[in-house]
């Protein structure tokens, strides 16, 4: 049987759900989107295409063998979009939880049942109905679980906000051992640079003790602020609007040491490599023309 084990973002990674491109279906159309970035690149015409994102998620898959993690991918579902494996699921200490995702999105979870059929049943849960929430959003951090929400009463407007204050009082009751941090999040469904779709799009914790940071993804200053005093301003690097719309934050940790990372993301990767970090640069940019990058490709199962 499967142990799972998650708990912080960069503990050495042992097994982890990769997402797949295949047969993720013909360019949506602009009533099909679901997030403002892919919407703007299929009103452009330069929607990404099944073989060069297929090519971009092989790339991530090889570092993942590079360093011995155990990979499982989704079974493949016909014309459905199965890329961001983060959101359908999420782990916490030893428990995978079902997420009540996007309705859109539903059908991605069927297919890691196989994974799941590892697991004890007992481990595996799924939140009362109320209970909005994706992966994206979701990060335990040692003795914290920090999470993105979005809590106005235009909520239902939003097909961008994917974590509801249900999920927040949720979470707090499954884990009281826990401090449960949450952080509003700017959300727009028309423009992408004003857009944190996730928690993982604005802020991510790298390493030991530092973090990726866009001030501007978050609606409440002092809980941005409250961050900033968390990791100290020396450990953060803090990324711009355009940066955050190339998903800057949505890197990837393997262990504490190595990051998988945009090969595009010049300014990122030479700050990460100054502080000691080593960075396997991979193409992405295909795949982060629909809002996600590599930290949303991946479910983690198990890290040591
Ligand atoms: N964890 C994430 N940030 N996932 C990104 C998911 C992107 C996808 N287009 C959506 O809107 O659902």
């Amino acid at each position: 049987m499967m142990q799972l084990h998650i708990v912080d973002e960069t503990s050495p990674l042992k097994a982890v759900i990769l997402g797949t491109a295949e047969s993720c279906g013909p360019t949506p159309t602009p009533e099909e989107a679901y997030d403002p970035k892919s919407l703007e690149h299929i009103l452009a015409g330069t929607y990404p295409n099944e073989t060069d994102m297929t090519k971009e998620m092989e790339a991530f898959y090889n570092v993942f063998k590079k360093y011995g993690v155990k990979v499982f991918r989704p079974s493949v579902l016909k014309d459905c979009n199965q890329i961001f494996s983060r959101d359908i699921a999420f782990v916490i200490g030893d428990k995978l939880f079902h997420a009540n995702i996007l309705p859109d999105r539903e059908r991605e979870f069927e297919a890691i049942d196989h994974v799941l059929n590892k697991m004890d049943p007992s481990k595996v849960i799924r939140p009362p109905e109320e209970v909005h929430i994706e992966g994206g959003d979701v990060m335990p951090w040692k003795e914290y679980i920090f999470i993105g929400t979005y809590t106005g009463e235009d909520y239902p407007d939003f097909i961008t906000a994917r974590t509801n204050k249900a999920a927040v009082e949720y979470i707090k009751s499954q884990f009281p051992n826990k401090k449960v941090k949450s952080f509003e999040l700017r959300k727009s469904n028309t423009n992408a640079k004003e857009n944190a779709l996730h928690l993982d799009c604005c802020f991510q914790p790298v390493g030991k003790d530092k973090a990726i940071l866009h001030k501007n993804g978050f609606l409440v200053e002092e809980e941005y602020q409250w961050l900033v005093d968390y990791f100290g301003k020396e450990n953060i690097f803090e990324i711009t609007k355009d940066e955050m719309y190339n998903m800057f934050s949505n890197v990837f940790s393997i262990s504490p040491e190595v990051i998988v990372s945009e090969k595009s993301f010049t300014r990122l990767n030479n700050w990460l490599r100054e502080q000691g970090f080593t960075v396997e640069e991979i193409p992405y940019s295909e795949i982060a023309k629909q809002e996600g990058l590599l930290r949303c490709s991946t479910l983690p199962l198990i890290r040591a």
